[in-house]
């Protein structure tokens, strides 16, 4: 824990408290300028500002990949006009995926700085959350940001942003969050433009949690934003959602890491530690619960929940140890793991071919792809993860059923499964893309079944290169696949996407399953339109098939026993025996291929006394196993799971 520095809570009442988050586009800045507004108010040391690592960006997975996954929340001191002021900040993520992070972040602040790239402008985020933090009544500070860049076009920006959200250009802060220039504008428009929390110390104790982290010591470490009352150490509080009781053990604030304090009060923004081990004992609200005892029955007494608007899964995925053995100890990890991602949904699944594993609901496939890296990073877990599926409505006579498994899909082929229809979700999709590409996003919305499609400018006419706004209606499967990939590449990455919830529609789906040597392996199994069924059958046991490698392994097998061990991670290595691989729809076999027999022994090629080279390979040949799973009497890779979405949409 950092060394206590001693910080009088009470001196901070509400109207010197500013609570904001910044909210802007992936990459336009907001970690560079949280840093600045952290090392202008001396937040953070001199060690930490002479590095080029964003002090907010704490995971492992988003220092790799550059990108912030999980909101962090910092508090600062900063003296205006001779007063001292406490500024709590929370830094969001940027991604599509985390919108419900972002929203979370929103709720417990009443103003937002609203970046945008000067280089780049309003992108399709950009958008997004400016509606979100008008939605919620915040005040929004725009500002424009990297202006040390050559090809900044701060005019032309500040002219799209009047346009596009209705700023007056005189209210945009110009800065570049890199050199520092004008940040200080941004700390006094911080004081002088957004309104202090309310709430009052006398009132009933009330606090919005809106993120949490585990501590292997502590329990479940909460981050809560005071509304009323005041909270000490050792103070008795209860969730208003699970109704259990706990004593606080600590609480302070993150300055910007945790420094202990006596009490937080109304407004202010910091962590509580109450012993908390389990992630279904997570709260939304507390209150002590000793206020609230009913006079005359010494009953407790709790007010009304607060829930904060139900996230939405897009994207469901079978997990599943590749030790089957290793079952507990994986829940356990994905236990662990959600108490610091509450927007991941689990439940136990079990598979024939897999065994055991839990079926998690996440954001998106980012979303998945992070929680499995992290999985792996932070729990050593040795998974298989099934290809992601949506949740999709399958309508009977007398009820309507969800379904996010496609093992659970019924046969609609079969009329006494009594399918009435199916349904499937679908969004309202925004790509904003410089007008020379617009033809190309036509193009592969419609392949991805696009439908009322619409555009228009949002520079005016005169603009060079002017930028388009696409909108228009698609199915949720056809974009968490890699949707996004493509439209980066199709776009020479120029494109930004973002999307909402747009409903449900009817569809015509079938459930596709594949055999394996004659027996389906119900994780494979996938839910396609009928369109595709012909081209995804066939590609997918194309792919099982694995026709390169069955030729590699044939040709270079001696030649290049490394090389041989790589592919082999890649496809179904080939068995000891013929095995047919087939896809079918109900009772049509729809695609087959048949995987011929051949051992890879991949020391054939080395000879007598390469005893270090052969260890080499059979250590490579083991590390490449170690993500199988051996189903009836075939061994199958990871990737298998992996690519089945992908040869869905290619
Ligand atoms: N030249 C210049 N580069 C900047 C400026 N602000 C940020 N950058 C760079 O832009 C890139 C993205 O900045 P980040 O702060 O990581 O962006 P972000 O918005 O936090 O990104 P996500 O967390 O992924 O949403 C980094 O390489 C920064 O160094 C600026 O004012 N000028």
């Amino acid at each position: 824990m950092a060394a206590q520095k001693s910080i009088q809570m009470e001196d901070y009442s509400c109207d010197v408290i500013r609570n904001f988050s910044i909210i802007a586009h992936i990459d336009h800045g907001k970690s560079t300028l949280a840093d600045r507004l952290l090392e202008m108010t001396s937040t953070i040391s001199a060690t930490v500002k002479g590095t080029n690592q964003q002090f907010l960006d704490k995971l492992k997975v988003e220092r790799e990949r550059g990108i912030t996954v999980k909101a962090q929340t910092a508090s600062m001191f900063h003296n205006h006009n001779g007063r001292n002021y406490l500024l709590n900040l929370i830094d969001t993520p940027g991604h599509v995926d985390f919108s419900w992070e972002v929203s979370r972040s929103m709720a417990a602040c009443e103003g937002a700085l609203l970046l945008v790239d000067a280089t780049q402008g309003v992108q399709a985020q950009s958008l997004s959350v400016f509606h979100t933090a008008c939605e919620r009544g915040l005040t929004i500070i725009p500002v424009l940001n990297k202006i040390d860049l050559p090809a900044a076009q701060p005019d032309r920006i500040t002219a799209q942003m009047q346009s596009t959200f209705g700023i007056d250009p005189a209210d945009v802060l110009h800065i570049s969050a890199k050199t520092g220039q004008g940040v200080e504008a941004v700390l006094q428009a911080i004081v002088e433009r957004i309104p202090p929390p309310t709430g009052s110390p006398s009132e009933k104790m009330k606090a919005f949690l809106f993120d949490s982290s585990y501590d292997r010591y502590r329990g479940v470490i909460s981050l809560v934003s005071i509304q009323n009352g005041v909270l000490r150490k050792g103070d008795k509080i209860a969730s208003c959602y699970t109704r259990k009781k706990y004593e606080i053990t600590d609480l302070g604030i993150m300055h910007p890491e945790e420094v202990s304090t006596s009490q937080l009060l109304p407004g202010q923004v910091g962590y509580i530690a109450c012993n908390m081990k389990q992630s279904s004992e997570d709260l939304l609200c507390i209150s002590p619960y000793r206020r609230y005892t009913s006079p005359g029955n010494g009953n407790t007494h709790f007010p009304p929940v607060e829930w904060f608007p139900a996230q939405w899964e897009k994207v469901y995925a079978g997990v599943f140890p590749v030790d089957s053995n290793d079952f507990i100890k994986l829940e356990e990890s994905i236990k662990r793991l959600t108490l610091t991602d509450r927007s991941v949904t689990v439940q136990r699944e079990s598979s024939t071919a897999l065994a055991q594993g839990c079926r998690l609901g996440f954001l998106g496939t980012l979303h998945m792809d992070v929680f499995r890296q992290r999985l792996e990073d932070e729990y050593d877990a040795n998974i298989i993860i099934t290809a992601p599926t949506v949740p999709y409505k399958v309508v009977y006579k007398d009820k309507t059923v969800f379904v996010s498994n496609p093992t659970d899909f019924p046969d609609i082929t079969d009329p006494s499964a009594k399918v009435r229809e199916v349904q499937e979700p679908i969004v309202k999709a925004t790509i904003i893309v410089p007008e020379d590409y617009l033809g190309e996003m036509m193009d592969l919305c419609f392949l991805h079944r696009a439908e009322d499609m619409d555009h228009r400018y949002l520079d005016s006419s005169s603009a060079s290169s002017a930028r388009a706004i696409l909108t228009c209606t698609m199915p949720l499967s056809d974009i968490v696949t890699d949707f996004f990939d493509k439209l980066k590449s199709r776009s020479s990455g120029f494109a930004s996407f973002d999307y909402e919830d747009a409903g449900y529609q009817r569809s015509n789906l079938v459930k596709m399953s594949f055999l394996l040597n004659n027996k389906p392996v119900d994780a494979l199994a996938l839910i396609v339109h009928r369109s595709a069924e012909q081209t995804v059958g066939r590609l997918w046991v194309k792919k099982l098939r694995a026709s390169s490698h069955t030729f590699c392994l044939a040709s270079i097998d001696k030649a290049s026993p490394s090389l041989c061990a790589m592919l082999s991670d890649k496809v179904i290595p080939r068995q000891m025996f013929e095995v047919p691989i087939q896809a079918v729809v109900g009772k049509r076999v729809i695609a087959r291929e048949t995987l011929s027999a051949l051992r890879a022994d991949v020391t054939a090629g080395l000879y007598g006394g390469h005893y270090e080279r052969k260890m080499k390979h059979l250590e490579n040949q083991k590390e490449s196993k170690r993500r199988m799973k051996r189903i009836g009497s075939v061994d199958l890779p990871q990737e298998a799971f992996f690519d089945i979405l992908r040869t869905k949409s290619s």
